[in-house]
């Protein structure tokens, strides 16, 4: 099998780590913007028969998505034999049910954009709160690949007596992963969420691990208040300001100075480029993507209601 990566714009480091990890040659993709805001892409390589990887993180989907499409098209109209997208963080996964009446269901719709082009996709930690499965709303191959082993190596070489936090019952399956994993306590608040920005962040009781590192685990960082609130809670029971581990860190305005603010370190993966990675997933993904390639060409199709 012959493999091709091609990044999209702002995905250049994150590529360079996946093509050093699998040793497959990147392509080049031109992708510019007209005056007017629509997009221009180029394909610059040649791919007749190669099975072919977009890198595109989507954070800030909205400014990506055409583009995105764009491309997939074009390098299948080149001769690609199967074209993936490796989107490390997925948009749109929250929006998993019609809250109020009326509302649009953008995961789905979101879900059936992308299959419609790409054959297979591969990412890391989704939001998968109120589906079980991307393959709910995803009709192509998917690889969903969990950052808690690479979080927990990251916790095991960086802090002495830790002491794993959840801030919400979903984070449990990272907190409760990652203390497993290195053999520490870990605990699990509860949260209500009022708004975009408004979460109330009931704890439990810390005081029999006093003296331990508190760490706070979360899937994403978004307006940071989640992980602020819970902080707050932990400040208040005595402990040193927390850690903040996240696999994704959207750091929505305001996110990162409210959790400095609040005298939090911030530690993520490197799903989204900013000053707080520290975790690489080059290995992760390039190990992913080299199975779902070999899996074969054509499309493996489930048609979404
Ligand atoms: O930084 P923030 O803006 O607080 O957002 C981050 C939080 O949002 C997500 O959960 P969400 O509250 O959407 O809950 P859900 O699992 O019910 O969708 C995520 O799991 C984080 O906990």
């Amino acid at each position: 099998m012959t493999a091709m990566l091609f990044s999209m714009p702002g995905n250049e480091r994150l590529t360079a780590s996946i093509a050093e990890h699998t040793g497959w040659a990147t392509g080049t993709l031109e992708v510019r913007r007209f005056p007017d805001q629509e997009s221009y892409v180029r394909l610059r390589s040649g791919v007749s028969g190669s099975a072919v990887a977009v890198i595109c993180t989507l954070a800030r989907p909205d400014d990506q998505i055409m583009r995105l499409l764009f491309a997939a098209r074009l390098l299948r109209e080149s001769g690609a034999r199967s074209v993936h997208l490796v989107a490390p963080y997925l948009a749109y996964m929250r929006q998993d049910r019609r809250f109020k009446d009326g509302e649009a269901l953008t995961s789905r719709q979101f879900a059936q954009l992308l299959s419609s082009e790409f054959d297979g996709l591969v990412t890391v930690d989704p939001h998968l709160h109120r589906y079980a499965d991307l393959g709910e709303i995803y009709s192509m191959e998917t690889a969903s690949l969990a950052a808690s082993p690479l979080l927990a190596d990251w916790v095991r070489a960086n802090v002495d007596a830790p002491l794993i936090i959840g801030p919400d019952s979903e984070s449990e399956q990272w907190a409760g992963a990652i203390a497993r994993l290195i053999g520490a306590p870990h605990a699990v608040f509860a949260k209500s969420r009022r708004g975009d920005r408004d979460v109330l962040i009931a704890a439990s009781d810390l005081g029999a691990w006093k003296g331990r590192t508190p760490i706070l685990v979360d899937d994403v960082i978004s307006s940071g208040h989640t992980l602020a609130n819970a902080a707050r809670e932990i400040i208040d029971q005595g402990f040193p300001p927390p850690i903040c581990l996240a696999v994704h860190g959207l750091f929505a305005a305001g996110a990162e100075a409210l959790l400095r603010e609040v005298g939090c370190r911030m530690v993520t993966t490197e799903s989204i480029s900013h000053a707080s990675n520290a975790i690489t997933l080059g290995a992760l993904l390039g190990d992913a993507l080299a199975r779902q390639m070999e899996g074969g060409a054509g499309r493996l199709r489930i048609t979404p209601e």
